[in-house]
């Protein structure tokens, strides 16, 4: 089939971004701060800035039960839900349906006083990477969202800052097989979810609001994601 002329760079960036969520903290280098503690989950930020901006990469770690890696990453990738759980989202549009696991958004989200609105324009991609080490594991899930150009859509042409991110999101499910031989249930299965982000606010704005903005919502975003994955799937049967 004629390759899309995006398809290169997901491959590549995909590939990259799970190689690195797959690496322990201790491995990602120096300098991550663990910021946020919410029982099973930890999020870790580094603080770095570029010309001058804040751009601190995230990290984050939660194993939520009861949910498997293939459904998180249903629930993200799918647009027609992230209007439940993106608190901060005002407006999302899909720009382009590449396949039926490539997706092109435009999103703006709700402005952060005193900052001024922000938009984001990015590719998704919603994978299932083989499981290496051991054959018979479960697999791992993966969504990656990469900001990329549209020309019908040009950066800053609005009343919105162009925003520039890349984000991963790695799902590896567990699965606790009952003693007694009885079929897997809801109980069995667990889900080690790994979130990466970085992002570039793409215009200035004040060092402390984007911390404190970042300290505030990642740990809700994450919280507030994952109860809802838990809640839509509840009574559904397990889709692996
Ligand atoms: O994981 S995703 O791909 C999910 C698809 O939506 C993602 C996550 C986060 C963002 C984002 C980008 C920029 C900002 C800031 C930067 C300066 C002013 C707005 C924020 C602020 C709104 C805060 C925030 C932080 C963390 C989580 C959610 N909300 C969030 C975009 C996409």
């Amino acid at each position: 089939a004629v390759q899309h002329p995006l398809w290169p760079e997901v491959d590549r960036v995909v590939k990259q971004q799970v190689t690195m969520a797959k690496m322990g903290i201790g491995e990602c280098g120096t300098g991550w701060q663990l910021f946020a503690e919410d029982g099973e989950m930890k999020m870790y930020r580094r603080e770095e800035e570029v010309d001058g901006m804040v751009v601190d990469p995230l990290k984050a770690v939660h194993v939520v039960k009861g949910i498997t890696g293939h459904e998180v990453c249903n629930y993200f990738f799918n647009p027609k839900y992230r209007y439940d759980w993106e608190t901060t989202l005002e407006h999302m549009t899909v720009l382009e349906t590449i396949s039926d696991d490539t997706m092109v958004f435009l999103q703006t989200h709700k402005r952060i006083w005193p900052a001024s609105q922000r938009d984001v324009v990015f590719w998704s991609h919603m994978r299932k990477l083989p499981n290496g080490q051991d054959r018979d594991g479960p697999d791992m899930w993966t969504v990656v969202n990469n900001s990329t150009e549209s020309s019908e859509h040009p950066a800053n042409a609005g009343k919105c800052v162009r925003i520039y991110l890349t984000v991963c999101l790695l799902c590896q499910t567990r699965v606790h097989p009952p003693k007694d031989g009885t079929p897997i249930s809801r109980d069995n299965v667990s889900c080690k979810i790994t979130y990466c982000s970085v992002v570039n606010p793409g215009g200035w704005a004040p060092a402390s609001v984007l911390r404190a903005v970042y300290k505030r919502e990642y740990p809700k975003f994450l919280k507030r994601f994952t109860a809802y994955v838990v809640n839509q799937t509840k009574n559904q049967p397990i889709l692996f």
